[in-house]
């Protein structure tokens, strides 16, 4: 398990981190999310000992980052945002100089290296210099050279940040084959990356933590859960918009004069599971037939902005 403390973080007398404190278990993909400067990197640096934090501690495996340096780095793989390749090495080259400074040598050595590079998909560019990949194949060693000793936790800054969307795809992958076995904490400004991997989300702003709960709860933080969309056949009688009123607030959309169908958008004051049916019966009854009905489920773009943006921003 990955256990934060209380961590906290000042850059010259300015607080970037405050107090904070979740954990990962095994088997878990946890997400990270926060706007640009929300502090995500500086916890991940302090996570994995390479900042040092002004007060507060992380333990991984029972190992004090602080006090069990060796101990816990050892168990930690770290993709961070800016990964430090050395340009002119070969791919295997690199891998083969960080199994090493991992402390492995001879046969071990090559194997750490060559199972790093299959699971990175990297075989096809194994003697490519890395100043001559994409930026993809790079993002790759340096995910491969954050797996090389098989780290149980596994800390990845932005991994899939500025690859196309194949790319992205195929890292999502390596990501989510990992979990299975691996405690993962993955920052991310990709939010649809977070519903597809990550089944626990924690949103920090100005360096606190605003919400830890599943991608599908956040959503439900969205003032529109819940609400209906429906298209009419025809525009609605006065009788039928004044009792659809009774059940929320309801925005007439414009008319599609070809068509001669309306739109109306409901948002119930307080989010009704049945809200869809009773509308289905009150059109029903006043002959109106529906053509499309559409639930809100909800989305996490618009709880993110709710839940980060500053109140006197708002
Ligand atoms: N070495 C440093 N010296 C001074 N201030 C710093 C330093 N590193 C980070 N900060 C400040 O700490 C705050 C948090 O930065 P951090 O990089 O952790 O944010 P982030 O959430 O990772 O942002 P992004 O999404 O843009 O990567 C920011 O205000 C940043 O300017």
């Amino acid at each position: 398990m990955i256990e934060v403390k209380d961590l906290s973080k000042d850059f010259n007398g300015k607080r970037a981190v405050d107090a904070i404190s979740f954990t990962v278990d095994k088997g878990e993909i946890l997400g990270f999310l926060g706007p640009n400067g929300a502090g995500k990197s500086t916890t991940m640096r302090m996570i994995t000992g390479y900042l040092p934090p002004s007060s507060g501690t992380a333990v991984i495996d029972g190992f004090d980052i602080l006090t069990q340096p060796i101990e816990a780095r050892a168990r930690l793989g770290y993709l961070s945002e800016t990964a430090p390749v050395y340009p002119e090495m070969s791919v295997r080259e690199f891998l083969l100089f960080c199994a090493e400074v991992r402390g492995f040598s001879g046969k071990n050595r090559d194997r750490a290296a060559d199972d790093a590079m299959d699971r990175c998909f990297l075989k096809n560019v194994v003697h490519q210099p890395i100043h001559t990949l994409s930026k993809g194949y790079r993002q790759r060693v340096s995910f491969a050279q954050s797996i090389l000793h098989d780290p149980a936790y596994l800390i990845l800054d932005e991994p899939t940040d500025g690859l196309d969307p194949n790319q992205k795809h195929e890292v999502r992958q390596m990501i989510q084959a990992m979990g299975e076995a691996k405690a993962i904490l993955i920052s991310t400004h990709i939010l649809d990356e977070v519903e597809a991997l990550c089944p626990r989300a924690l949103i920090i702003s100005e360096g606190r933590i605003v919400a830890d709960d599943s991608p599908e709860k956040l959503r439900r933080q969205d003032p529109d859960y819940g609400a209906c969309t429906l298209t009419l056949n025809n525009p609605p009688p006065a009788g039928l918009m004044q009792e659809l009123s009774s059940l929320g607030e309801v925005r007439k959309e414009h008319p599609d004069r070809d068509t001669n169908t309306a739109k109306l958008h409901i948002r119930p004051r307080q989010y009704q599971p049945d809200l869809s049916s009773q509308i289905e019966g009150l059109c029903r009854r006043s002959g109106t037939g529906i053509n499309e009905l559409f639930i809100s489920q909800g989305r996490l773009d618009t709880v993110f902005r709710m839940l980060t943006t500053p109140k006197n921003a708002a």
